[in-house]
């Protein structure tokens, strides 16, 4: 009812042709070769399932990364609300909630507005998101193994990827080298009208019904040109994002790592399927790139009947050069590794705390360095994965005291097995960090679900619960988004401190660098030390404190005047200071404290 009414509002007002352009702000980037990206989302809804938030939420997230790709977007063909229905009345949930649903509806349609804001920024509004994010949903009660899909439902969505002209298909799941192939061969012949009979859709999802309609592998040119469909499974999805937008040194050569591997599975009797692929990666990654120019030559060369007698085939070619590329690929990992091994053991002793953001994709980890840095110096937009690689900057706690803070990658649910490493080497400057703030989007309905996807991905990466518990302060955003009160109580009832802040609208910024100072003392081990000496020596001294202490400032001051004629002012303040640089000041100003405190211990020479 309410979805109904939606859709007719959302229609009145926006979508007279029909396209989702979430993404009108900047027009679309994105293109394969040339052609405009017109894309489908499809989040398949498999049985068991994670419920109906958690499975709507998951294809909202779908949605989110094929816009941050800045693609076009076509609604899917489940532009109701019979699926989720269908998923809650298999959970038995349909009979409480339809209790709930005329008040609820009531309440919704006062909050909903649509505003001349919203036209061009439709994924602002949670509720048409949320519309959008059902008609993506797709019930797959058993995964077809070569098709993925069952008969009619490939039909179905064949005549919808034909009437909506789209080129893209992104499925929310991984799928294997065939059943991305036999997908992409058979949507683009209904893309190119080549079937047209429509064939009803199987309601009874029985086994008998399903066989496969393409049972072998089929050789396709699809170069995502004129009408073919290009499909795209979670991990190529991903990989896509990542290689566009990492830059930096290991986290880059292990997205190419990923791709080589990938591309290497592709390679299953079908020559073709390989160029295909790395045709998409190729503006992207270096490595798809020069393994394209070498089999599309070499092709061209056997054409014309150049080609040198080794004997070789197309596929072991190909092979042999993912091959090559994947044993020098590993070669800069290992070297590059090991430089910064080298340049981490430097770093070991050090006096500025460093204080990693991590948390889930879209949390505010960039607009919380920008708010603290009172500048925008990261790019912080509604996109999914905005950052992918590490930046560090330099920013003043709450008493002056300088920190490092690093910006790093979202998490996200389900990250794709062979992308793991990747993800891994991007974070690996948070294992040094002194502080962690795990920065959670604490009005989004699945903060829990999300909050548990950062725990579960740490422990993968290695880092164990002392860490957690060491490190970490909570810091829980958005608080200007949240339409229920916070729970002070359970905050105090915690081992670990939480700050709720609102990062956009500079909401307890404050205390959240009062904590952060806190606990950096606390783990630098810095302590409250009592300075003295003569005041001629006051520049000098205290020179080296600012360049070697990272000292906020001095505190109690006073100074001696002298008793009798000739003695020097004494000047007498407090710092605070970690206990390696106070024995280092020691041993600089007045080593004979120190000559002191050793008596009667053995020389350092004796064994
Ligand atoms: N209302 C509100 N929006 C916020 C707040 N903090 C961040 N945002 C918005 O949330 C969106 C995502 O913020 P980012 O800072 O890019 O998120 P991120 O965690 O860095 O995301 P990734 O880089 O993708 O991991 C942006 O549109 C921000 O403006 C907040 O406190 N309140
Ligand atoms: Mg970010």
């Amino acid at each position: 009812m309410l979805i109904k009414r939606l859709s007719n509002i959302i229609v009145k007002y926006r979508f007279s042709k029909e396209i989702l352009d979430f993404a009108k702000s900047t027009p679309p980037k994105q293109q394969l070769n040339s052609q405009p990206v017109n894309c489908m989302v499809l989040h398949p809804v498999l049985y068991p399932n994670k419920g109906p938030e958690l499975e709507l939420y998951m294809a909202e997230e779908a949605i989110g990364l094929s816009k941050s790709l800045s693609w076009t977007l076509e609604q899917g063909p489940f532009w109701k609300d019979e699926y989720t229905q269908d998923i809650r009345r298999s959970q038995g949930k349909i009979d409480e909630e339809d209790k709930d649903n005329q008040s609820q509806e009531q309440n919704q349609q006062k909050d909903f507005q649509i505003n001349e804001d919203d036209l061009g920024h439709e994924w602002r509004n949670k509720i048409i998101r949320n519309s959008i994010a059902k008609s993506s949903l797709v019930k797959v009660p058993r995964i077809h193994s070569t098709t993925f899909f069952t008969k009619g439902k490939l039909a179905m969505l064949g005549q919808h990827i034909q009437s909506k002209r789209i080129n893209a298909v992104f499925i929310n799941h991984e799928l294997t080298p065939l059943q991305t192939r036999n997908l992409e061969k058979l949507w683009t012949q209904y893309s190119k009208g080549e079937i047209t009979s429509v064939i009803k859709e199987d309601n009874n999802e029985n086994i008998d019904n399903n066989e496969a309609i393409i049972t072998d592998e089929i050789e396709s040119d699809n170069d995502f040109e004129g009408l073919s469909v290009k499909v795209f499974d979670r991990f190529t999805m991903i990989l896509q994002i990542f290689a566009k937008r990492s830059t930096q040194g290991v986290s880059r050569l292990q997205i190419e790592l990923s791709f080589l591997k990938f591309a290497k599975t592709k390679l299953v009797r079908s020559g073709s399927a390989f160029v295909s692929l790395s045709s998409i990666f190729k503006g992207d990654l270096m490595m798809a790139k020069e393994v394209y120019v070498e089999v599309v030559s070499a092709k061209q060369r056997r054409a014309l009947g150049k080609m040198s007698g080794s004997g070789e085939s197309e596929l072991q070619l190909q092979r042999r050069l993912i091959d090559d590329r994947i044993a020098k690929v590993k070669k800069l990992i290992d070297e590059e590794s090991q430089q910064r091994s080298k340049i981490k053991r430097k770093k070991l002793i050090h006096t500025v705390p460093r204080i990693a953001l991590i948390g889930y994709t879209n949390a505010g980890k960039s607009q919380l360095l920008n708010c603290i840095l009172q500048k925008e110096v990261v790019q912080s937009r509604d996109l999914l994965f905005q950052t992918l690689d590490t930046t560090s900057k330099s920013i003043r706690l709450a008493s002056g005291q300088k920190a490092i803070m690093l910006d790093t990658i979202g998490f996200i649910t389900d990250l794709p097995h062979d992308l793991v490493e990747s993800f891994k080497s991007t974070l690996e400057e948070v294992e040094d960090a002194d502080i962690v703030l795990h920065i959670r989007d604490i009005s989004h309905p699945c903060t829990e679900q999300q909050k548990q996807v950062v725990l579960d991905v740490l422990k993968e990466l290695g880092f164990n619960q002392d860490f957690y518990n060491k490190k970490m302060i909570e810091v829980w955003n958005k608080i200007d988004l949240m339409n229920y009160p916070i729970d002070y109580e359970f905050i105090e009832s915690q081992d670990y401190p939480i700050v709720p802040i609102s990062a956009l609208m500079n909401i307890n910024i404050k205390r959240l660098l009062q904590v952060m100072e806190e606990k950096s003392n606390q783990i630098m081990n810095k302590k409250l030390y009592r300075i003295k000496y003569n005041i001629d020596q006051h520049f000098e001294r205290l020179k080296w404190l600012y360049e070697n202490g990272n000292i906020s400032g001095v505190m109690n001051e006073i100074q001696i005047p002298p008793i009798k004629k000739g003695d020097p002012t004494i000047i007498e303040y407090d710092v605070i200071i970690d206990e390696i640089t106070y024995n280092r000041y020691i041993a600089t100003f007045q080593p004979e404290m120190r000559i002191k405190k050793n008596k009667g211990m053995p020389p350092s020479n004796w064994k």
